[in-house]
């Protein structure tokens, strides 16, 4: 099983959702954006590293939401969801070929990875 932190990063009353690249595993499909959580790392410090590489922002990390195991037809993910707050750095696609800053009634209008779905309905329902 993977272990995978993933940020629900807050900006004023909006969510940074983003779309994960042709090239990547579960192509076009969206996302809390985050990644893989190295050994001995925290999960809200690689949740840190993970939104400066790959999208090139600084956040802080706030408290836990939820988590979801979840099984793709290759690989199973333990995927971990924090609240998280925007500081600075504008953003940098790498992995991903869009992001859209959304408010919790849109969420239900984007393609997300069925891993997300059970934070997508939880957000929805706040
Ligand atoms: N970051 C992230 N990954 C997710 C989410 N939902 C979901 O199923 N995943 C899956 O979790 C796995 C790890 O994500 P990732 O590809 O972002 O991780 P990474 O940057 O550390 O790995 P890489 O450098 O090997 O691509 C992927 O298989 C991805 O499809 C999510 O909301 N955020």
């Amino acid at each position: 099983m993977i272990d995978v932190v993933a940020g629900i990063i807050w900006k004023n009353d909006k969510i940074l959702i983003a779309r994960r690249s042709k090239n990547k595993h579960l192509p076009y499909k969206w996302e809390f954006p985050g990644g893989k959580i190295e050994s001995g790392e925290s999960a809200e410090k690689a949740l840190e590293r993970e939104l400066k590489e790959e999208l090139g922002i600084h956040t802080k990390t706030n408290d836990f939401f939820s988590n979801n195991i979840h099984q793709y037809e290759a690989i199973t993910i333990n995927l971990y969801a924090y609240n998280s707050i925007y500081l600075s750095g504008d953003i940098t696609l790498i992995d991903h070929d869009q992001v859209e800053w959304v408010s919790t009634s849109k969420l239900l209008d984007y393609d997300f990875a069925d891993a997300d779905l059970p934070f997508v309905y939880k957000l929805v329902n706040l």
